[in-house]
């Protein structure tokens, strides 16, 4: 698939038009992406994108008419738009598998290239992972309030755009949920196809009787039939338990029903008993309207009898506190052989200098420690200093008894990927053996537990100097 590389913000190309102008294009430089707090006031975020940023970057290319559509501008001289036509990204790209488990201030991409490639993908690199770890995570927090009943994504119709649709699809499978509505994303990604039908379906039929026995007619083994277009328990449930008898007649069974309206915790609970009573004990219910991982839990919290949870727009929107966006950032850390610092006057604002390596501390049973943000070439062992990123004062020591592994490796080299994509099924298990091995305290979503991410004495003392020297300056 190709992403056109004017998927970017003006910016990006005078500065690259600049950097050419003033032979510092070919200078060397490394980014970090990250960004600063967990998305939903969340113990955690799962990370996602990386395959489809992988894919925008090795397909990076200006072709002639958006060439022509810049010159149109009137605004870049004859050098640059010439310089555009040979412009490839031929860097090399660090990253965390998708489906690792992340927190705020852990440098996710790290980009290194030359200026011009590095600072360029900025903007498309920050659209794809922002969007997708963001949806991922929801997915996550809803698929663990649900437990062992399974989600739906039905969110196309409320998301940012079509092709933000594709991206819902995708991130929420990497997070937990199992299924789609978004026939596009099941072919794209091979992602389960599954889903209802609307009231229009009943209200386009003289009464409900006959809408539901049309639908069961045309798909006798794939039914579930929504029983709240009049009165979900005096209407709905009856006529859907007539049709699940007479088609018990002919050899097939109704898959289910769903609730779309009033309360999913009485109704599923009413539901679940008037299908049981009438023998159809393996027929689902599922529930949907305007569900998200508070309502599950709330559902549950009285006892609900859903398996199955249909979520649209608080998932594909990435809604709730905290929510909305993420805000991951892209920043220079090093251009040349000097190490570089953002600063402001709020330290927590204070980039991480250099190139770096990200460790993740495990106790002897898999769970996670504590994650260690180090400089790519420093050594670091067990019983170390380590300290707050945020606040200096605070530190502690890498415990001992853990074993240290690296979070991330190199997904692109001089602009090639090194290995294969690992299939979705795949991203999705690990995120789930991630979230298993986390403290408890960090999956629940009223004020969750903070894990520990430190940073290592050479980036603290790195900083420093760095800080010293810019107020010297
Ligand atoms: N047991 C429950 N616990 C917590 N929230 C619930 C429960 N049951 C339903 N909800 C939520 O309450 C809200 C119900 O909203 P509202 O009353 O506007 O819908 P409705 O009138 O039932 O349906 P509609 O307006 O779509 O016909 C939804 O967001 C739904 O997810
Ligand atoms: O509530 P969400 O999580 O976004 O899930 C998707 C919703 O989309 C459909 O209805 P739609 O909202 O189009 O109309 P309706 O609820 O008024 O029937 C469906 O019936 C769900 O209620
Ligand atoms: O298949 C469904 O029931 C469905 C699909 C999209 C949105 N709401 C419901």
């Amino acid at each position: 698939m190709r992403f056109s590389p004017l998927i970017t913000d003006l910016y990006e190309l005078t500065m690259l038009a600049g950097y050419l102008e003033e032979g510092m294009h070919e200078t060397p430089a490394v980014f970090d992406l990250f960004y600063r707090q967990n998305p939903f006031k969340g113990g955690y975020a799962v990370f996602a994108g990386l395959d489809t940023a992988l894919t925008y970057l090795e397909n990076l290319a200006f072709d002639k008419e958006e060439i022509a559509y810049l010159k149109g501008l009137n605004l870049f001289r004859p050098r640059f738009l010439e310089f555009l036509r040979d412009f490839r990204f031929r860097g090399r790209i660090t990253a965390p598998a998708e489906g690792t488990v992340v927190f705020g201030n852990e440098p996710l991409l790290t980009v290194e290239g030359n200026l011009a490639e590095a600072q360029f993908v900025e903007t498309a690199l920050l659209n794809i992972i922002n969007f997708q770890t963001l949806i991922a995570t929801k997915a996550a927090r809803i698929a663990h309030a649900a437990g062992n009943a399974k989600v739906i994504e039905f969110g196309l119709r409320r998301a940012q755009g079509p092709d933000g649709g594709s991206s819902v699809a995708r991130a929420a499978y990497i997070g937990g949920v199992r299924s789609t509505s978004n026939v596009m994303a099941g072919m794209q990604y091979d992602i389960p196809v599954k889903g209802t039908h609307a009231h229009s379906w009943i209200m386009a039929f003289p009464d409900e009787l006959t809408a539901f026995r049309a639908y069961a007619d045309v798909f006798p083994d794939s039914s579930i039939l929504l029983v709240d277009t009049y009165d979900t328990l005096k209407s709905g449930m009856v006529n859907a338990i007539t049709v699940a008898g007479e088609l018990r007649a002919k050899g097939h069974e109704l898959v289910g029903v769903r609730l779309d309206s009033g309360d999913l915790a009485y109704l599923s609970r009413q539901a679940r008993r008037m299908l049981d009573e009438a023998g159809f004990t393996e027929a689902k219910i599922v529930a949907s309207n305007e569900v998200d991982e508070y309502v599950i839990e709330s559902i549950l919290s009285e006892g609900g009898k859903v398996d199955i949870y249909g979520v649209g727009t608080k998932l594909a929107t990435g809604m709730g506190d905290g929510g909305g966006a993420l805000g991951g950032v892209y920043k220079l850390v090093r251009i040349g052989a000097e190490p570089k610092l953002k600063v402001t006057s709020d330290i927590a604002k204070a980039t991480l200098p250099d190139r770096k390596k990200l460790l993740r501390a495990l106790s002897e049973d898999g769970s996670c420690i504590m994650d260690i943000i180090a400089l790519a070439d420093e050594k670091i062992e067990i019983g170390r200093k380590v300290y707050n990123p945020v606040n200096p004062l605070q530190f502690t020591h890498i415990p001992t008894g853990v074993r240290l592994t690296e979070l991330r490796t190199v997904a692109m080299e001089e602009g090639k990927r090194t290995g294969s994509s690992s299939t979705l099924d795949q991203l999705a298990d690990r995120c789930r053996q991630q979230l298993a091995c986390l403290p408890q305290g960090c999956l629940r979503f009223i004020n969750p537990h903070t894990y520990k991410v430190s940073i290592s004495s050479g980036i603290h003392d790195l900083r420093l100097r760095l800080m010293e020297e810019l107020q010297q300056a």
